[in-house]
């Protein structure tokens, strides 16, 4: 029997898919495709009550995922918005940030910084820190995962919304307190597949009471975007795109060229050192 299922969460080689009636099953890949992600609409063979194989993936309508030198990995597929999880303490990489919302933007998709830890003296200097990011036009909320996560809640409406952080952020706090059984609720099967095959959870998607689905994906120390096209990447930032063209250089790297339109904005302190560095370093590891 084939059916039209969704991926709910992910044990890297293993799968939990749910059909919209609830049914559930584990799901793996026939061969030994494994480049499904939570979020992912797929077809699958039912075998029994329990087990079923994935024949199929249907398009997405996004996809998000990192790549180093040596691998890919996908982190959700067809979300509409991604959550970067940031507090004051223990500091976070400003860079993983950036590099959550140049992912973001080439995948198509709205990026939320979600500020936690709030109740901490610190967060006034992350506050400043993260303002040149407001000013882009990246909405931010500020909260206390452990007092309260109602600010969060109206951005979480009609969406499809990945959380990423570094470990630390809290973000485990955030999700509990979203979907109060999310640390139970994995249930029977994930915990018979974690100890049956000695994998770990990778994500998992949850229904929100207020409508909106969230997927939480684990603790992300690197954001590896080599996979994308050099030729788009200024296109990334947005505030670097009124400057597209004026390079003197049409295939500028924006780094030591001369007339580069890029370097000359950041000498009128027209953008931010920080972003243009990060655009420098994705130019050399596309190419690298
Ligand atoms: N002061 C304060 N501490 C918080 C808040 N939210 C979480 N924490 C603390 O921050 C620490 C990390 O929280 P977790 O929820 O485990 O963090 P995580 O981001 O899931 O990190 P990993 O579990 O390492 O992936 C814990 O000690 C939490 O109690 C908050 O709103 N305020
Ligand atoms: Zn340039």
């Amino acid at each position: 029997m084939k059916l039209e299922a969704r991926i709910v969460q992910s044990h890297g080689k293993a799968f939990i898919v749910e059909h919209e009636d609830g049914r559930r099953w584990i799901a793996s890949a026939r061969r030994k495709k494994t480049d499904f992600a939570v979020g992912d609409r797929v077809e699958v063979g039912v075998i029994n009550a329990e087990q079923a194989v994935i024949e199929a993936v249907r398009p997405r309508a996004s996809l998000l995922y990192r790549s180093d030198a040596f691998r890919e990995k996908l982190i959700a597929a067809n979300v509409s918005q991604i959550a970067v999880v940031l507090a004051a303490v223990p500091s976070f990489y400003e860079e993983l940030l950036s590099r959550c919302l140049v992912a973001a933007e080439d995948a198509g998709i709205k990026a939320l910084i979600v500020l936690n830890k709030a109740d901490l003296p610190e967060t006034e200097a992350a506050r400043a820190q993260l303002a040149p990011y407001r000013a882009l036009g990246y909405p931010m909320v500020e909260l206390s995962a452990k007092q309260s996560i109602e600010p969060l809640k109206p951005y979480l409406v009609g969406e499809l919304t990945v959380f990423v952080g570094q470990s630390g952020m809290g973000k485990s706090t955030l999700v509990n307190a979203l979907v109060p059984e999310a640390s139970a609720r994995t249930g029977e099967i994930s915990e018979a597949l974690d100890s049956g095959r000695h994998t770990t959870t990778h994500a998992t998607l949850y229904r929100l009471a207020g409508g909106g689905e969230l997927i939480d994906s684990p603790g992300l120390q690197e954001f590896g975007l080599r996979h994308l096209d050099p030729q788009r990447l200024t296109e990334l930032f947005p505030e670097f795109r009124p400057f597209i063209g004026d390079c003197r250089f049409a295939n500028c790297r924006h780094d030591r060229e001369p007339g580069c339109a890029l370097s000359e904005a950041l000498g009128r302190g027209e953008i931010l050192a920080q972003r243009l560095q990060l655009l420098r370093k994705l130019h050399g590891e596309a190419s690298a």
